[in-house]
């Protein structure tokens, strides 16, 4: 029989209704496929829900991927400069620390986000204007930029491959000059929080973060420092003298699918659990931790809330975001940051992914006024003050603590 001549009624039933079938099945995919694509675009939460075909399949698949990449490859290169006695430290403008690993694991950072998603904006701590002056300076951190290579070539692939040169690596530096606010898709990076702990040999931070419309959508935080194990409770040492040897944990959320932790690697992703908050019964018995640095959070008053709450334990004092992610896993309870000085806003960059990752493991993070934490100002938190994240039972006891301290004073 010719084909020219062929009519359906002369195809075989089963072979029509699966011909049938397939068509249905290819359409369906398409479609679906499409309005995912149109919703991301349009930033529409309910069709996103609506088009996300099994629960395991992430809303920012993609977005975590690429994050939690070039958060583990960052680390590479500050677990490098962590060894040195040398680090490059600088003094910036305002007086605060910088290293030559905080400008690699910056230029490592948005470098992946670029080849990625090019048309993101990034809100990052630092800039590139005195490197460019100091080529020493450069020279070095583009030594260590080369040398932090993921031991997986899928990984790397996935990251869009290296920073091709010292010029494009000072160029995407200063890629993180954007001034936040509420529209559009914007990255938060710090790319090490907690330089002086850093200098000091204590715990640090890779923290990067995805804004959408002002709202935390994909927060990572990589601790180089910490315990792997997730139930290693928080003792008042456990910010003192720490190394990355067989240390170093990756903590990640996705806004409505809950956090997660899995062991750093030099290479690909390890598998991750999933993490929650402790079950506080007796508040009294909460372990609290608060920053070493006594000029950015006030000891008095935390250690008065402490009391007021019945609390006799010693605080955890540590470095960075790493207090998120410690009690985000219930190795702590509480995170404490009141302001010392009435003129500081708190950056962006300090907060982003640990307020996520800390809010999708069943905890509440508001300021010292109970308000949630605003992203959407700008660089800073402008309309907040301080940080009270607690697990959700317990919180508006805590923040009553807290106003109760704040409002004698
Ligand atoms: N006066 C301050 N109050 C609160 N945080 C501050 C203050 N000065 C600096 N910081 C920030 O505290 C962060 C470290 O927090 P922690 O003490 O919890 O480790 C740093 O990112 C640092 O920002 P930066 O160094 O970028 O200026
Ligand atoms: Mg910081
Ligand atoms: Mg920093
Ligand atoms: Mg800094």
């Amino acid at each position: 029989m010719k084909l020219s001549t062929l009519k359906i009624a002369d195809i075989p039933r089963p072979l029509l209704l699966l011909s049938l079938l397939i068509l249905a099945l290819s359409t369906l995919t398409t479609f679906t496929a499409r309005l995912t694509q149109l919703s991301r675009q349009l930033s529409l939460p309910s069709i996103r829900r609506f088009t996300t075909t099994s629960p395991t399949m992430s809303s920012y698949a993609k977005e975590l991927e690429i994050a939690q990449l070039a958060v583990q490859r960052a680390t590479l290169l500050t677990k490098k400069v962590f060894h040195e006695k040398v680090k490059g430290t600088t003094d910036k403008s305002d007086k605060s620390p910088v290293t030559i690993g905080d400008y690699g694991a910056q230029a490592l950072i948005i470098t992946a986000i670029r080849r990625a998603f090019p048309h993101d904006e990034i809100v990052g701590e630092e800039e590139a204007s005195d490197l460019r002056s100091k080529s020493s300076l450069s020279g070095q951190i583009w030594q260590l930029v080369q040398a932090a290579r993921l031991e997986d070539d899928k990984a790397e692939e996935t990251l869009g491959g290296p920073v091709k040169s010292e010029d494009e690596m000072l160029d995407m530096i200063d890629e993180g000059r954007s001034g936040g606010g509420a529209k559009g898709r914007i990255w938060a990076l710090d790319p090490i929080d907690g330089t002086k702990g850093f200098l000091r040999g204590g715990q640090y931070a890779v923290c990067l973060a995805l804004m959408v419309d002002g709202d935390v959508k994909v927060g990572v935080l990589g601790c180089p420092n910490l315990p792997i194990d997730d139930s290693a409770q928080l003792d008042e040492k456990a910010g003192e003298d720490a190394t990355d040897e067989g240390n170093g944990v990756l903590f990640s959320a996705v806004a409505g699918e809950g956090a997660t932790s899995r062991p750093l690697t030099r290479g690909g992703l390890a598998e991750g659990k999933t993490i929650h908050m402790r079950e506080i019964e007796d508040i009294t018995q909460a372990t609290f931790c608060e920053s070493v640095e006594a000029a950015h959070s006030s000891h008095g008053d935390q250690f008065e809330i402490a009391k007021k709450l019945g609390i006799s334990k010693k605080s955890v004092r540590m470095d960075s975001q790493a207090k998120y992610g410690s009690i985000a896993r219930g190795a702590g309870d509480l995170y404490l940051r009141l302001p010392v000085r009435k003129d500081y806003q708190e950056k962006i960059w300090d907060h982003a992914a640990g307020d996520l990752i800390v809010r999708e493991a069943g905890g509440e993070v508001t300021d010292a006024n109970g308000k949630r934490l605003d992203f959407s100002k700008g660089r800073t938190l402008s309309e907040n003050s301080g940080v009270v994240a607690a697990p959700k039972a317990v919180h508006a006891q805590v923040l009553e603590a807290v106003k109760s301290v704040l409002g004698s004073k």
